[in-house]
């Protein structure tokens, strides 16, 4: 008995066997088409039977997949229809709280709205909008849901450009990396990349890593290996050469680039990069970084078709210097050069997001190392999301409003007109509209997902089933004709009719009567058929129970083990059941020919029998390909 489909087909059974024969011999030779397994003779048919259902179940899962692209598809339409609404540059704000040795004071000089934040200098007012504002409390968690779909948009093929800026001490390096307790973007992002390529179906991710930083003008590689802990010791060797070849693709001489296979291998190489970043103590913050420090992940996109396209897209994720005032900062000698170089480059990179911003015909990326690294990750196609930082202090007021100053001229619209407030709600409301249909796409995704799983199962299932009856017993009938035949070579007179009856006992009509098999052998036949039947009915059961928490692969190792371990003690039954009827001569050398063929299938074999130890070889090559 053999089951698929989830349902109980009978394939044979001891005594459909012999109707097969009986029918299906042409006046008493072979059957044409009959295959011999050993639990018994499947007619071909029923052989075909298996194969068809196994091909429509491997049709099932191509059409689900191609579903699933369809869906994948749609949900990537709306994500950068969206995004093109919103803006291919975003700018948002996030005001530090207050620390504690900050003098709190009667009236708060800045004041935020969802979107929008007044300053509040002597007796003036000043206002900026934003595309959203995070107040002082919002957690790491609440900002990144907000930075989470730019970068979706990274995996969709777009580059993508993540910024924190701000004066020194308001919390940039807090945003992007954050604490152990808090972490911040840069290991959401991880997380978050590694999860988004497991659920995506129609198509396969790898990523790889490279850090580096910009200080005072060159790049280093923060990632190169080093012989010295300490990193000023690698300067030169650091100082990459930026190329751009004649497309504008940006290659930068010699940068390490690290494959990371898994989330927690991208965070050790993350931490390992973080840790050379420089650093020095400021009047303003104990730990002020002082460069910029670049992580890229370049994403590569394979489709699972051969005529889906593959694309490498890279998404860079920035933690600026500090912009600062370096009076107030109290820096001197080098300290001071490294400020002035961070601001110069901040300065750079306005310059190069108004002039995307207004579709200016020259962008000036030549300006600075930084944008001249980022220039084809801020150009057409990409997305850059700013992070503005500010301090809610009094103190620091002068430098908020620069930095917001920044902040307006990099969110600064075309010609410079505000969006008028009718447009907005259209705007809004369009946006709404996509957002239901990226959940709804997500939800198709997901019912898809399982869909081909439970499929897949199904067909590795099948497929195991049908090599485990097929293939690894046709292995076995080589094996007992091999040695019959090396038999009926040395002896002719006694070995043939016991193997031939052993591995075809159809043909027990066209033999002449001495050659059948006896009553009481068929009689163990039978029995030990239904035995083997009745084991693999269970097995599947077994097999199917067990395989439903595993992944495919699992299940089917799992089950092929069942099966291999049920068939070993079976097989040894059924194959041999007829040598009973061997003359007693010729028994040990049966015997002997069990204990070769069922040991080697766990333990290591060595037959003196050049033609065993091929067969045998073949057997377990066949057998170590299902696992
Ligand atoms: N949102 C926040 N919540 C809690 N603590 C914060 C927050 N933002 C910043 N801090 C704290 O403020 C201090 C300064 O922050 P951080 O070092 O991130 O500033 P920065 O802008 O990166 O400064 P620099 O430009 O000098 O490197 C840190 O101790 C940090 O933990």
């Amino acid at each position: 008995m053999l089951v698929f489909n989830g349902e109980e087909k009978i394939l044979l059974s001891s005594e459909n066997e012999t109707e097969v024969s009986k029918s299906d011999s042409i006046d008493g030779s072979l059957p044409v088409s009959t295959v011999y397994t050993d639990v018994g003779v499947v007619p071909e048919h029923q052989k075909n039977e298996l194969e068809h259902f196994i091909s429509n179940l491997q049709r099932e899962v191509e059409e689900l997949r191609l579903k699933q692209r369809i869906v994948d598809e749609k949900r990537r339409e709306a994500l950068s229809k969206i995004l093109d609404i919103k803006g291919s540059i975003r700018v948002f704000c996030r005001i530090r709280p207050n620390h504690l040795t900050e003098k709190r004071r009667n009236s708060e000089p800045i004041s935020a709205g969802s979107d929008r934040i007044r300053v509040k200098l002597g007796g003036t007012r000043k206002d900026f909008e934003f595309d959203k504002v995070f107040p002082q409390e919002t957690s790491q968690e609440s900002v990144f849901v907000e930075v989470e779909p730019i970068l979706r948009s990274a995996m969709d093929g777009h580059n993508v450009c993540v910024f924190a800026y701000g004066q020194t001490g308001t919390g940039k390096t807090f945003t992007m990396d954050g604490t152990n307790e808090q972490p911040g973007i840069i290991h959401r992002a991880l997380e978050e990349l590694f999860r988004q390529a497991s659920m995506d179906g129609s198509s396969s991710f790898t990523f790889s890593m490279s850090m580096l930083e910009v200080y005072m003008g060159s790049v280093r590689d923060l990632l190169a290996p080093r012989q010295s802990s300490r990193p000023h010791e690698n300067m030169t060797k650091c100082n990459l050469n930026i190329q751009t070849d004649s497309k504008g693709l940006v290659e930068i001489e010699g940068l390490s680039e690290v494959q990371i296979s898994d989330c927690a291998k991208a965070k050790w190489w993350y931490n390992k990069g973080r840790r050379f970043r420089s650093t020095s103590w400021t009047n303003v913050n104990e730990a002020s970084s002082r460069s910029h420090c670049l992580t890229r992940i370049s994403i590569f996109r394979r489709g699972d078709t051969s005529e889906a396209k593959s694309e490498t897209s890279k998404l860079w994720m920035v933690d600026l210097g500090g912009s600062e005032r370096l009076l107030k900062t109290g820096a001197k000698g080098i300290t001071l050069d490294e400020g002035r170089a961070i601001n110069l480059s901040l300065s750079a990179l306005a310059d190069v997001l108004a002039a995307l911003k207004r579709k200016r015909c020259h962008v000036p990326y030549r300006n600075s190392k930084l944008t001249q690294l980022l220039r084809d990750s801020l150009g057409d196609g990409s997305k850059v999301l700013m992070l503005v930082h500010i301090s809610p202090s009094e103190e620091d007021v002068c430098e908020t409003i620069c930095s917001l100053n920044f902040a307006k001229r990099a969110r600064a619209i075309e010609s410079n007109r505000e969006v008028p407030m009718e447009l907005k709600k259209q705007q809004e409301k369009k946006i709404m509209e996509l957002e239901e249909d990226i959940k709804e796409a997500e939800k198709q995704r997901q019912s898809l997902r399982d869909q081909i799983q439970n499929v897949e199962l199904k067909l590795c299932e099948n497929r195991n089933l049908f090599s485990t009856i097929y293939s690894l017993q046709e292995s076995d009938y080589e094996l007992v004709t091999s040695t019959s035949q090396k038999d009926d070579f040395k002896e002719v007179t006694e070995t043939p009719k016991a193997s031939k009856k052993s591995t075809q006992r159809i043909v027990s009509n066209s033999v002449p009567r001495f050659m059948s098999s006896t009553v009481a052998s068929r009689h163990r036949q039978i029995a030990s058929e239904q035995e083997i039947g009745g084991r693999l009915k269970s097995l599947r059961s077994v097999a199917t129970r067990s395989s439903i928490q595993f992944s495919c692969s699992q299940s089917l190792s799992c089950s092929d083990l069942r099966i291999k371990t049920i068939l070993r003690s079976s097989t040894g039954k059924s194959r041999y059941a007829e040598t009973n009827n061997v003359p007693n001569t010729e028994r040990p050398k049966c015997n002997e020919l069990e204990s070769k063929v069922i040991t080697p299938r766990s333990t290591t074999v060595t037959s003196s029998d050049s033609n065993l130890r091929v067969t045998l070889y073949h057997h377990r090559r066949r057998m170590s390909n299902l696992i």
